[in-house]
């Protein structure tokens, strides 16, 4: 394999430390010929999809991506924004207010944002980074929950990332924030805030992204995950057990998923004649399309069209200040001993000018 010829090595060279965030990736424009490019490398990943390659490669490239760009073209076009793909907006925002909320706590770090799959890359930040001097990058993949196929494939990518360079930077990665203080409080605010302004619902959906059964099964700690969150947030808001249910959604595929499924909790729910429902996914940290589609739009028709009173999505955490203040506070304690107060690094910028060269 060959390795990338680095820059000579320079002892005046400040020490920086890089925060990239990395959430799944979107295409990039609401278009069948955007989104098939975009479902090829997502659904290529055998992270995402373990069933045998040669198997696999036929029905992805004979039928998948034959069929459903079309299809996922029409729901991505109902919900995309002036500014792009929500997701990719509100992962760009958070970014960029992150980096202004370190640097008004004196913390001299560089943030950036990636897609696992399409665009801004892993790879190409992981270099941008670099070339900014980052010798110490903290990966924060934007998954409260572990899974193999989210947060475990951002980890092959940055792993990919590195593997021909001669010189990587030190390397953190974190690999959950579910039961976080910060991140359920946070939740809990969104739903507290929620009830203020709308009078308090009679039940609270919290819908997870589902992953394949068999992937429980295999050790994946995804399910009990979602779990905690979910007991964490009720405990939070002073739910009763009879007043909460936790769902799946977004199965694929033929196989069976983690239940119960969203959409059969939805119908279930709305046969009973519930009067309102709130529905939150603590799962998505941005509003994608999994929320703003499958969710607030599907998900309030299959609830209304069974019998259900009143359908309330609430907002996925976004880029509100006080989840970038939370974000802050998750990313602290994996830059320990890492960030330097701007004085310091400076004082250490000096002292290495001082230094020999070589
Ligand atoms: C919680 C994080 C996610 C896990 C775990 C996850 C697993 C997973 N997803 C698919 C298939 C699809 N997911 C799609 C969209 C999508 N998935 C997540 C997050 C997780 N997926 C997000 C944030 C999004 C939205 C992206 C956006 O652009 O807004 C899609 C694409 C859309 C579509 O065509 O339906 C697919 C396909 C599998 C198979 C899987 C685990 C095995
Ligand atoms: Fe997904
Ligand atoms: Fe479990």
């Amino acid at each position: 394999m060959p390795y990338q010829t680095e820059p000579d090595f320079r002892h005046d060279q400040a020490s920086r430390v890089g925060l990239l965030l990395v959430n799944l990736g979107t295409p990039e424009a609401p278009t069948a010929a955007a989104v098939r490019p975009y479902l090829k490398q997502f659904l290529s990943d055998p992270r995402v999809v373990e069933i045998p390659r040669l198997v696999w490669w036929f029905i992805l490239n004979g039928i998948i991506l034959n069929t459903r760009p079309k299809k996922s073209a029409a729901k991505y076009a109902s919900i995309w924004s002036r500014d792009g793909s929500p997701l990719a907006v509100h992962t760009r925002a958070q970014a960029k207010l992150l980096q202004g909320f370190l640097g008004n706590m004196g913390q001299n770090v560089v943030v950036d944002w990636a897609m696992r799959y399409g665009q801004p890359s892993v790879a190409d930040k992981m270099m941008a980074l670099k070339a900014a001097g980052c010798d110490r990058v903290l990966v924060l993949p934007l998954y409260p929950q572990y899974a193999a196929s989210s947060t475990g494939s951002v980890m092959d990518a940055v792993a990919d990332a590195i593997k021909t360079l001669r010189n990587p930077p030190e390397l953190r990665i974190v690999k959950h924030f579910h039961d976080a203080p910060d991140y359920i409080g946070t939740l809990a605010r969104r739903v507290e805030a929620h009830w203020i302004k709308q009078g308090r619902g009679d039940h609270l959906l919290m819908s997870f992204h589902g992953i394949p059964r068999f992937s429980l099964d295999k050790g994946d700690p995804y399910h009990c995950e979602c779990h905690k969150t979910a007991r964490l947030l009720a405990e939070r808001l002073g739910l009763a057990a009879g007043k909460y249910t936790v769902s799946f959604q977004s199965r694929f595929g033929k196989t069976e998923w983690l239940k119960p499924y969203t959409s059969v909790v939805l119908t279930e729910l709305g046969r009973k004649k519930t009067g309102k429902l709130d529905v939150i996914c603590p799962g998505f940290v941005s509003d994608c399309l999994e929320t703003l589609e499958e969710i607030a739009i599907e998900g309030k028709a299959e609830f209304m069209t069974a019998g259900g009173g009143e359908y309330r999505y609430i907002p996925a955490l976004n880029a509100e200040p006080d989840w970038i203040a939370a974000l802050g506070k998750i990313a602290a304690p994996h830059l320990g001993g890492w960030s330097l107060e701007p004085e310091e690094a400076g004082e250490r910028k000096a002292r290495a000018a001082r230094a020999t060269v070589k």
